[in-house]
């Protein structure tokens, strides 16, 4: 796949270079409603086509929000997109401004794209999460309107479980508190309830790509490591699964957190939770903030249940670097403030160089990928569906791309469409209520795309669809 992936990225950069033929603006080729479809719009004229290209990619516009990496701004600037680069996520109604009129849109986990917010993104094909977590996409009605979304699915883990094992030391030796205490002036130097880590056991909820990794990293430092998780995981090491979250919750010392935000993990550690600890044990969360109830903890750190804490996500984080972390975000915030032998980050566990350039290049790469080829391998809401690349010696070609609902009849209909033309290859998969084809046909003449996108635009099953070549 990683291959293809570069593959395909630099036969788009060499053709881009190389084009005799006219091009015309593509953009109405996506999501343009039936009416605003005119034979200018839906692909480029070919006349004497020596090399491939797609369409005419400085007409693709693109936002990256969140201080989207380098490596990822440059592999898309590459392409001769249209990018806007902003460092931080933008209020709800300035968001919905800006979406309205990009074809791709690019994030991290601040940026909400809600129903409401993708509702009004007219153009938009496709959305680069440039981080792991999904949560923050509403991907079932991205799907509904043809919206593909990608992201990495593990770049960063080795980021986060090496911030987790620095925190685990940080609390075992109060170190964060010693720390702020010399900062002010203070010479305080203790060992009453500091601990080596070395023998106590780490309990760490959700064994997937970062609980796993976390897990090597923790009995390296001589941890037993205990694991809880609704899928049935091989053990790495010597850790061991345990049945239920109270039998994780009884036997740690330190309790890491690491699931997706989803229904289930709302407040899965909340009052109950706490009293099922070990007293003076830790809590660390880096997963998502809505997985911990903060009144909750906070109770448990007043009273002495637990012994510290570190968090590293929030409910509501701020939208960018120098906004207050405050009560007006989250009502206990000045609770949380003020407790000793919390540890608060900002939501850095991915923030390393290796894991942010990784990332880019990554999602960088998938989104070219996307929008020039259709291919959409490794998207989170649609099928995965791939073709072998035309080459040049496939003039006249066309690659149709028709997203449609999930109904019986529509291959046919849509076979019947193209059926005046060879169908050199053609894949279709589905995913729940959506399905994707992918179709090359030959022998397109010009002025023939207009033809086809008018006859498919019209079945009743269509989402979007898109010409590529
Ligand atoms: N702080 C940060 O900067 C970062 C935070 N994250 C967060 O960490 C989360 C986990 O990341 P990965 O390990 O890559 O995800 P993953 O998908 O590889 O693993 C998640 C694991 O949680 C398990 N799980 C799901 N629901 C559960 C439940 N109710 N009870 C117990 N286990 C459950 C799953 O079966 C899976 O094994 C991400 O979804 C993201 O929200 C990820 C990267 C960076
Ligand atoms: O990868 C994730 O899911 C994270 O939480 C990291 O998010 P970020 O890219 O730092 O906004």
């Amino acid at each position: 796949m990683a291959t293809q992936a570069r593959d395909i990225a630099n036969r788009s950069l060499m053709t881009n270079s190389n084009v005799l033929s006219v091009s015309t603006s593509p953009t109405a080729a996506f999501h343009s409603p039936l009416s605003s479809l005119g034979a200018s719009q839906l692909g480029r004229v070919v006349t004497q086509p020596k090399q491939l290209k797609p369409f005419d990619t400085q007409d693709i516009k693109i936002l990256l929000l969140e201080n989207v990496n380098q490596s990822g701004k440059d592999i898309l600037k590459g392409q001769g997109y249209q990018v806007e680069a902003l460092k931080s996520s933008l209020p709800e109604d300035e968001l919905i401004e800006k979406i309205r009129d990009v074809h791709v849109i690019g994030i991290r986990s601040k940026t909400r794209l809600t129903e409401r917010v993708l509702r009004e993104a007219k153009h938009l094909i496709v959305v680069g999460c440039f981080c792991i977590g999904t949560n923050q996409v509403d991907l079932e009605y991205a799907a509904k309107e043809g919206i593909a979304v990608f992201n990495s699915p593990f770049a960063n883990s080795r980021s986060v479980a090496e911030l987790v094992i620095g925190e685990i030391i940080v609390l075992a030796r109060q170190l964060g508190d010693r720390s702020n205490e010399l900062h002010s002036g203070t010479w305080n130097k203790v060992s009453a309830k500091c601990w080596e880590i070395r023998g106590k056991t780490l309990g760490i909820i959700g064994y997937g790509h970062i609980g796993s990794q976390l897990s090597v990293l923790a009995e390296a430092m001589g941890m037993t490591v205990i694991y809880y998780d609704v899928v049935n995981h091989m053990a790495l090491g010597s850790a061991k699964q345990v049945p239920t979250l109270e039998a994780l919750l009884n036997g740690s010392d330190f309790v890491t957190l690491h699931v997706p935000e989803l229904p289930e993990t709302k407040n899965m550690i909340g009052a109950p939770q706490f009293e099922q600890m070990k007293t003076g044990s830790y809590l660390i969360n880096a997963s998502r903030g809505t997985v911990v109830d903060i009144p909750a903890l906070i109770n448990a750190s007043r009273n002495g249940k637990i012994a510290g804490a570190a968090l590293d996500v929030y409910p509501n984080e701020p939208g960018g670097n120098g906004d207050y972390f405050t009560s007006n975000l989250n009502a206990w915030a000045e609770d949380l403030r003020s407790l000793k032998n919390i540890i608060l980050s900002p939501h850095i566990g991915g923030s390393t160089e290796e894991a942010q350039r990784s990332i880019g290049v990554e999602v960088g790469n998938a989104l070219v990928r996307y929008v020039n080829s259709g291919v959409t391998l490794g998207a989170v809401n649609l099928p995965e569906v791939s073709l072998r690349s035309l080459t040049l010696d496939e003039p006249n070609h066309a690659r149709v791309i028709y997203i449609h609902h999930n109904v019986p009849g529509v291959l046919k209909q849509v076979n019947k469409v193209l059926s005046d033309h060879n169908v050199d290859k053609q894949t279709t998969d589905s995913k729940g209520d959506v399905a994707y084809l992918m179709a090359d046909i030959s022998d397109v003449q010009p002025g023939e795309i207009k033809d086809i996108a008018d006859r498919l635009e019209v079945l009743p099953s269509r989402i979007l669809t898109r010409f590529l070549y």
